[in-house]
């Protein structure tokens, strides 16, 4: 069975944030993730993971410039991230040092840095040498600290005109990046949404040792990962078995919108889909 980290700014919707660390250690996950921790003090979160047991696995650098209160807001709102945004260079590298400084203080190996939506009037071939060229900014720096950076394809129904959309697309900027601790953040979400075959792309890309992290979500709800079109248990099977042949030792991040978690029991009584993962593991 992969390792799976429960999402803290989707999963148990009904707690406060900080709670939240509690309820998923209680409900067996060993690691989280977050959007985006910036509104908390780094050092009350370290107490958290602490006291939990837990890892802090991923979470994103900031989509834009603002307050560290207002990050989580404004990422509603529409920030959506910089790597691709001409014009806001230093901003972005404010946003990565920010996160850097954090990922010390939670003990995080992963920062997943946005790439924002391309520009109206700009195309997505105009924009990649500033993504290039940022990516490659952000890797060095994260590189001194001893961090992996993670770019990830999203569909376009969430974000409209987002520069990153197709896992080949994302394997082809990091060849170009060519920095060794940039990876793909590989959403089975999103890449069922884009582009489908999922499965395969699992077997083509993981073994090339340039898959940082997996997520995952039902599609087309982004629900619970055991509704809808994916079939999450044989996908967490095909994780598996190649990842014993390649040596991958990752995680899967569970990045959803509870549907259950407005009815009794909340996130938990939604957790059916790890409960099975966790018996198909035991026979
Ligand atoms: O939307 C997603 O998918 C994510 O992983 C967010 O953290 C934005 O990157
Ligand atoms: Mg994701």
């Amino acid at each position: 069975m992969p390792r799976f980290a429960a999402n803290l700014s989707l999963l148990y919707p009904e707690l406060d944030f900080p709670d939240r660390f509690e309820a998923a250690a209680r409900d067996g996950f060993e690691g989280v993730e977050c959007l985006f921790p910036y509104a908390w003090d780094a050092g009350e979160l370290a107490a958290r993971l602490q006291g939990n047991g837990l890892q802090q696995v991923l979470f994103n650098a900031p989509p834009g410039r603002r307050e560290r209160a207002e990050i989580e807001r404004a990422w509603q709102a529409g920030d959506k991230g910089l790597a691709c945004v001409p014009g806001r260079e230093a901003e972005f590298k404010a946003g990565v040092a920010l996160a850097l400084s954090y990922a010390a203080v939670l003990q995080c190996p992963r920062v997943h840095v946005l790439a924002g939506v391309v520009p109206a009037g700009l195309t997505r071939e105009a924009v990649q040498p500033l993504y290039v060229e940022n990516l490659r900014w952000a890797a060095r720096a994260a590189a001194k600290e001893g961090l992996r950076l993670m770019i990830e394809p999203i569909n376009t129904r969430d974000i409209p005109g987002y520069f990153l959309n197709r896992q080949d697309h994302a394997h082809e900027l990091l060849e170009e990046i060519g920095e060794p601790n940039v990876q793909v953040q590989m959403d089975l979400y999103h890449c069922q949404v884009v582009e489908g075959d999922v499965a395969t792309k699992i077997r083509r890309y993981l073994p090339t040792g340039r898959v940082g992290h997996f997520q995952v979500a039902g599609v087309p709800q982004r629900h619970e990962p055991d509704c809808g079109e994916l079939n999450a248990g044989y996908l967490f099977g095909v994780i598996d078995e190649v990842a014993a042949q390649c040596g991958w030792d990752g995680w899967v991040g569970a990045e959803y919108r509870p549907a259950r978690g407005s009815e009794a029991g909340g996130t938990s009584a939604g957790l059916g889909w790890l409960r099975a993962a966790r018996a198909q593991a035991a026979r």
